[in-house]
């Protein structure tokens, strides 16, 4: 197989927290491949944010203890200065965020974000290119009249329309690798139908990798190639999206899965969620993180942490059980 755009081996964060360290990243182990959708999923708290935080180097200030390796293209994030981050944060790594609003700057028009994404990825190019080549791509991701919203201030456009200008300011960074973390969350069904499609339909513009985390498993079976389940900041399972969504291997994604589908059947109705609580960052786990909850759970799944393995179909997954489960 080809040799991945990242390999992340064995991540851990920590944050200091008023009642004790928190582990908020266990030992994350993950490959995110070449020109590859990856969706992350996992319930809130699962350390999803985190994770992205990390692969663009903006853990918050109370999280110093970051350790383990992230390879981007052969080189390690972790550790690595922030001058040099900022040099590949912009040009080689993106991030879409969930509400366009805390990325756009109020006081500036669409036209000038997008000149400055422009001349930020090509110094030498004219405003008069430049404009230009943003007016072509708001085309893209489908602005209407992009003449008049070019002139547009952030809080003139409609929500679904400023997501649809940060897709668009990423496009033109041509990143490696774009990190998208819910990014249609504060929209609407429709809107989010929409975004999702423009996402799927913009693939062939972007050559490099896409990280998209989403709580909603069907998105990510739309949208991603692979997929990453995550459960109190450790990858339970990971593999291709058909492999892992139709046939899961951990009971954690089995009951993700088995939440989502209770859901599409009540819509509007009280949500299934799975039985028990999210673990708390600041008890240390020993054995399977998700044995307390898990109706398969034995002794030995208390003994000792379960590390990814090979499941069938490319899928890894971290269970002892797996085998046996019917
Ligand atoms: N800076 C921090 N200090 C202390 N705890 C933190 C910090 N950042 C995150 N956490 C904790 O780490 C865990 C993972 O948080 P994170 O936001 O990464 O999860 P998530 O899966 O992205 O959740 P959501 O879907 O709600 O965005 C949570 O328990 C959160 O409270």
């Amino acid at each position: 197989m080809a040799e991945p755009l990242v390999a992340i081996r064995n991540l851990k964060l920590e944050a200091g927290t008023a009642r004790g360290r928190a582990a908020i990243l266990r030992g994350i182990d993950l490959e995110i491949g070449r020109g590859r959708i990856l969706g992350l999923v996992g319930e809130s708290g699962s350390g999803k944010s985190s994770l992205a935080a990390c692969l663009i180097g903006l853990t918050p200030a109370n999280t110093s203890a970051i350790s383990g390796e992230i390879r981007f293209d052969g080189q390690n994030l972790v550790g690595l200065d922030p001058t040099a981050f900022a040099h590949l944060r912009g040009r080689r790594i993106a991030m879409i965020f969930q509400d366009p609003m805390t990325a756009l700057n109020p006081l500036f028009t669409i036209g000038t974000h997008l000149v400055d994404v422009l001349r930020h990825r090509d110094p030498g190019l004219t405003r008069a290119a430049a404009l230009a080549e943003a007016t072509a791509m708001l085309v893209k991701v489908g602005i209407a009249d992009p003449q008049t919203r070019i002139a547009a201030y952030p809080h003139q456009l409609s929500g679904g329309m400023r997501q649809r200008v940060m897709i668009a300011m990423a496009l033109l960074m041509r990143p490696d690798l774009l990190l998208a973390d819910e990014p249609t969350t504060a929209l609407d069904a429709t809107v989010e139908a929409q975004i999702v499609e423009l996402l799927a339909a913009l693939r062939r513009e972007v050559s490099g990798s896409i990280v998209f985390i989403s709580h909603h498993l069907g998105l990510v079976a739309q949208l991603c190639d692979d997929v990453a389940v995550m459960y109190g900041g450790t990858v339970v399972e990971t593999g291709p999206v058909d492999a892992v969504l139709t046939d899961p291997r951990h009971p954690y994604t089995r009951a993700l899965i088995a939440c989502e589908i209770d859901e599409d059947d009540a819509p509007g109705g009280r949500l299934k969620s799975i039985p028990g609580e999210v673990p708390d960052p600041v008890t240390p786990m020993t054995g399977c993180i998700f044995a307390p909850r898990c109706a398969h759970a034995l002794e030995a799944c208390r003994a000792g942490v379960p590390e990814l393995r090979a499941a069938g179909d490319g899928r890894r997954a971290a269970c002892i059980r797996f085998e046996e489960l019917p």
